[in-house]
């Protein structure tokens, strides 16, 4: 399920809505949005119905409408989601989905200029409805570009993929080696029921519980646990567990394990935490891993998990 990967479009990892053909009814930037579209029937501003998503005006020439987006971290995209929630007399009876890898701050108009490789091929869209759209190419691209034809409104476009950023810059400086921009991932979790794992590697602070992880209560005496795929094999120095915003379901403890391999290795042993509390822990072993086990006791969850060390 390509779902479960990160979307490397989302405002909150860094993307942008860098330009559309045209935004008259809705603004481009709610396409990128964390969070399901919102509608609150008859409900109308001075241009219209007010709607949670990206609509332009009836074209009365020929043409259609694209909006460009620029990925939070470049990646190899897997899969794209277009949401036409809410939008039912008006969305676009046709879409497609193009991306391109250009490196460096290229302009609206150098984008434009861009060479495009067509992901999804034009395709018919419903009213009010999600589009899943498997993506087999393994380049890592940069950009995207959404075509909608001819015109309509479209809520939400969800790009969900594998970061692949350019590490080359962080040569000989430490960094964030669980961190999603870096290139980490979440690979496995114990359980996911309130809300997903890959968030406690996302970037700056939670906002609220649901803005991190949040497993549902444990009744089996077991406990519950991620696995984060570091950006790179690497020496983890500093972890940061925080709980902030669990304050009546925080995890009472929680332990760190390195795997190299088949090899575990130990890098914190069981420490208590508090509730609503960013912690830090100096790690002491020198060995390389490649991905890092956080096991949390018994359940609840974490607002971020940072590993901040070097490559090895
Ligand atoms: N935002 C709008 O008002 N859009 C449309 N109209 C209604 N009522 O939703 C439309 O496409 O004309």
């Amino acid at each position: 399920m390509f779902t479960a990967l990160p979307d490397l479009a989302l405002r909150t990892l860094g993307g942008a809505v860098v330009a559309a053909s045209d935004e008259s009814f809705a603004e481009k930037e709610s396409l990128i949005r964390p969070g399901r579209p919102g509608f609150s029937p008859a409900t109308f501003g001075s241009k219209g119905q007010v709607y949670d998503g990206w609509e332009t005006r009836r074209r009365r020439e020929p043409g259609h409408d694209w909006a460009l987006v620029r990925l939070g971290v470049p990646g190899v995209i897997r899969g794209v989601v277009v949401d036409t929630a809410w939008f039912k007399g008006n969305y676009p009876p046709h879409a497609r989905v193009a991306a391109a890898s250009v490196e460096g701050h290229p302009s609206p108009a150098e984008l434009l200029e861009a060479h495009w490789t067509e992901i999804v091929p034009l395709s018919g869209l419903k009213g009010d409805a999600e589009h899943h759209f498997e993506v087999t190419d393994d380049t890592r691209y940069t950009h995207v570009r959404l075509d909608i034809h001819p015109d309509g409104g479209v809520a939400r476009l969800r790009v969900h993929g594998e970061a692949r950023p350019d590490l080359s810059l962080y040569g000989g400086l430490g960094l964030d080696l669980a961190a999603l921009a870096n290139g980490g991932l979440v690979t496995d979790c114990s359980d996911a029921y309130y809300s997903a794992p890959n968030n406690v590697i996302a970037p700056g602070l939670a906002r609220h519980q649901a803005e991190g992880w949040e497993t549902a209560r444990r009744r089996d005496g077991g406990n519950d646990w991620l696995v984060i795929r570091l950006a790179g094999r690497g020496i983890v120095r500093l972890a940061e567990i925080d709980t902030t915003n669990l304050l009546y379901n925080a995890p009472g403890a929680v332990a760190l394990t390195g795997l190299d391999g088949e090899r575990e290795v130990p890098l914190l042993p069981r420490t208590r935490l508090q509730p609503d509390t960013p912690h830090r822990f100096r790690l002491a072993c020198p060995d390389p891993v490649t991905h890092v086990r956080v096991d949390i006791y018994p359940d609840g969850g974490l607002a971020r998990v940072r590993l901040h060390g070097h490559l090895a």
